[in-house]
Order: structure tokens, then C-alpha cells, then sequence
């Protein structure tokens, strides 16, 4: 046994980071997000990083793993998934519906223990890597490109939050002009030139006007719109009509395995999920009805990123497209992205990143998108390197929060702009 890999200590930092007003079909984001940073010291003095939510209910879960994972080895991979099974637990949040905050889709009490497993998983990865001086992709099999494409993740927003806090300089975008002029700058900054519109905040109408506006703008160029499951079949069926001839895919128009394969049997737009299939459980019934056409996969609440190629591997064999989705992250989160994307022959399509809103970040240097796209590194593990100033500044705002930043609450901070606001019944149009 090579001891120098056997974990001595693991650390956990909960943090909050600026998040814009962002605008989703339940509310608004919060000015911070929590997030979960995991460092694994290795007996040989290599740390490594991971990154994952930070709500209460994934800290509660991340606790014993990480005292459980002292003495094993950073390459016992398989092995962490057993050890959380043993020692996690059930959640208490756990349960079959969609998630209110999230809008990650059902949350089970795998799925909530694979999205703690996910971050620990990086992070053994990236130990790893560095000890042995190979890349994360190197460990995942190697990678079949050089770079990772990603798409320009446009949202509905406000200026500033109704309570203050940062202001990014986005300024708002509420209407057709706001989301093309947003567009314009993703495009001339980052150089994405495949975009998706997160819907479900307007009247289909104006979404649909929304799109068409982008559709002029960017000719030929890949579109999506993702109303998060608010719509009804009928109104998805009249929004895939009115856009059949732009639309790369709708995503998740409706919510469920039922609606989703009632929406698929009536238009050949392609329809994309993030909320139907986020569970190996969902795969069988989804795919046998034709009800998703790409899956985007998300490192964190499918358990890592061996388990994202076990989704891409299985999408493959039911011709089922692959994409990856995202919810806010750092940059620790995005390396990972890039280098499990790097691997996958069948990533069909544009990874989403929410990267471009964070104004902050945990690691030295940034990363930069060039013609929309991330170069994959070679250096050994993930290539980042921890800003361990930036990491206690946000670890002091956590610490500082009375609780209310601490959960991802979106129809809480709505209510900060609209009291009465509550979650829209779903579906809302
Ligand atoms: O593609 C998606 O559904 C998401 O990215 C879910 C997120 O929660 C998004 O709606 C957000 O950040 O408001
Ligand atoms: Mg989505």
C-alpha cells in the first residue's frame, strides 16, 4: 500500500458568495449562496480540493463522511461511496418531490448523499492526480479533446437585489432588448456562441418573443429555453410550435416523466432535463417513453465524476443526448466540469455554466473562456490551486449569516421585492 495517499485530515469550509438578482420561475436568487468547500490532506502532504452545495442539509451529511475518511486512501474511490452509505445516513430533507430551491428535481436521499459523495470525490481525484503528477481527465481514462465548449446561461434579472448588496454591473433584463443586449455581452466577452434563456418567469408569450429576438440576433446559432417544468403540456406544445425552427432543445417544459412524454409525443423539438432524469432510478421509465431526448448530466448530483461517465455510458446505449448542467459554482466546480466533459465522446452539446455571474471565486486564478470554450488542463489534478484568503473572507460571511443566506431559499428573497410572493403551483402557465 502506498501510504502517502492515505487521508489525514479533511477539511470542510462552508461559504457564502455574491449571487446576482437572477430570475427563475420561483423567485429570485439570494445576494449569497452557500457552498461547500472539501480539502482532503493527504500522509504524503498533497491536499485536494472539492466543491459542492453548502445548504444545511448537504453540511449534515458531509460531517461524518469526512471524519470516516481519515485513514483511507484518496485512491479508494469505490470504496467512499460504500463508506457514505454506512456512515451518512438518511437526510431529513429527503424526499421524492422536486426541490423547492433548487429546481434540481426530485430529492431522494441517494441523490442528496451522491451530491455530498460528489465533492469528496473531486477531491480525492485531485489529491490523487497531483501525488501520481497526472491530470483528473488522466484518471478518468484521458481526455478526447482539448477543450470543453460551454454556453452562455442568460437569465431574466433584476439590477440589484431589493435588500442591496453587490452590484455586478449587469444592470436588468426583463424584456427582449434586456436579454439580447445580455447575449451580446456574453458573446463579445466569453465568445459562447450557443445560448439558453432560463424561462418561466414571464408569460410564455414573451418568452416565446424573447427567443425569437435572440433567434434574429444570432442567426443559426443554438438556443435553448428552460421554464424549469412551470409549463402545462398544451402551453409547452404551443411554445415548441411557435419556436420549432430555433430551438436547439426545450428544456424541461413540464414536469415529470408524464408530461415530459406527453410534450415529447407531440412536437420533434428535442426536450432536455435536468429534473426528470437526476437519478439512475428515473432512467428506465424516461428513456422506454421517449420522454427526454439529451440528459444533462451534473457532476455533483450524480456522485462524481466516474459516476458521469457511467450516465454518459448509458445515455450512449439508448441514443439519448448528453449535455451538463449548472447550478451556481466556483471555479473548483468548473475544473471538474472540464475535465470529465474532456472525456466523454458522446457530450453532445454545449455544457451550461453559471460561472460568468460569480464575481467571486476560491482559486488563485480564474478561468477563462476563449471562443466559449476552456482548455483542458494537463497539470497534475484539477489544475486550480485554493485562495486560501478568499476562502476565510467567505467563510467569515457564513459564519456572520444569521441563517438566512445559508439555504437556498429563491421564493424567500422574492419576497423581499413582492410579500405576498409563495412557490407558483406548478404548472403555472
Ligand atoms: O438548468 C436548470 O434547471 C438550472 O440551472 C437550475 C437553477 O436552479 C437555475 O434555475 C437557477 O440558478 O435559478
Ligand atoms: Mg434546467
Amino acid at each position: 500500500m502506498n501510504t502517502a495517499l492515505l487521508i489525514d485530515e479533511v477539511r470542510l469550509t462552508p461559504i457564502l458568495i455574491a449571487d446576482p438578482p437572477l430570475l427563475n420561475t420561483q423567485g429570485v436568487h439570494q445576494p449569497y449562496t452557500p457552498r461547500l468547500i472539501v480539502e482532503v490532506i493527504t500522509r504524503g502532504g498533497t491536499t485536494g480540493v472539492g466543491e459542492t452545495y453548502g445548504d444545511g442539509k448537504y453540511l449534515e451529511l458531509a460531517e461524518p463522511l469526512a471524519q470516516a475518511l481519515v485513514g483511507r486512501s484518496v485512491s479508494d474511490l469505490n470504496g467512499l461511496f460504500t463508506l457514505a452509505e454506512e456512515v451518512c445516513g438518511d437526510s431529513r430533507a429527503a424526499d421524492e418531490r422536486v426541490e423547492a430551491g433548487g429546481l434540481r428535481g426530485v430529492q431522494t436521499a441517494d441523490k442528496l448523499r451522491l451530491s455530498v459523495v460528489s465533492g469528496f470525490e473531486v477531491a480525492c481525484l485531485d489529491a490523487l492526480g497531483k501525488s501520481l503528477g497526472l491530470p483528473v481527465h488522466a484518471l478518468l481514462g484521458g481526455k478526447v479533446r482539448d477543450s470543453v465548449e460551454y454556453s452562455a446561461y442568460l437569465f431574466y434579472r433584476w439590477a440589484a437585489h431589493p435588500e442591496g448588496g453587490e452590484q455586478d454591473g449587469w444592470g436588468a433584463a426583463v424584456d427582449p432588448a434586456g436579454v439580447v443586449a445580455q447575449a451580446r455581452r456574453f458573446a463579445g466577452e466569453y465568445g459562447f456562441s450557443s445560448f439558453k434563456l432560463k424561462g418561466g418567469v414571464f408569460e410564455p408569450d414573451q418568452e416565446i418573443a424573447a427567443i425569437r429576438a435572440l433567434a434574429e440576433a444570432f442567426p443559426g446559432q443554438p438556443l435553448r429555453l428552460d421554464p424549469n417544468g412551470a409549463w402545462s403540456v398544451e402551453t409547452s406544445l404551443h411554445v415548441a410550435e411557435q419556436l420549432k425552427d430555433v430551438l436547439e432543445y426545450l428544456e424541461d417544459p413540464a414536469t415529470g416523466t408524464d408530461l415530459m412524454a406527453a410534450v415529447a409525443a407531440g412536437t420533434d423539438v428535442p426536450l432536455a432535463t435536468n429534473m426528470c432524469v437526476t437519478t439512475l432510478a428515473e432512467v428506465p421509465e424516461a428513456f422506454a417513453r421517449g420522454a427526454v431526448q439529451v440528459v444533462l448530466s451534473d457532476h455533483h448530483y450524480w456522485g462524481g465524476l466516474h459516476r458521469t461517465r457511467e450516465l454518459a455510458g448509458i445515455c450512449r446505449t439508448f441514443g439519448v443526448g448528453l449535455s451538463m448542467h449548472s447550478n451556481t459554482h466556483l471555479g473548483i466546480s468548473l475544473a471538474a466540469m472540464t475535465h470529465v466533459a474532456a472525456t466523454v465522446p458522446n457530450l453532445d452539446y454545449a455544457c451550461d455554466s453559471h460561472y460568468p455571474w460569480q464575481t467571486e471565486d476560491v482559486i488563485t486564478t480564474r478561468h477563462v473562456f476563449k471562443d466559449g470554450r476552456l482548455t483542458v488542463s494537463d497539470a497534475p489534478g484539477l489544475g486550480v490551486e485554493l485562495d486560501r484568503e478568499r476562502l476565510a473572507v467567505l467563510h467569515r460571511r457564513w459564519l456572520a449569516d444569521d441563517g438566512t443566506m445559508r439555504e437556498r431559499d429563491d421564493a424567500a428573497a422574492m419576497r423581499k421585492a413582492e410579500p405576498e410572493w409563495v412557490t407558483p403551483a406548478i404548472p403555472r402557465w
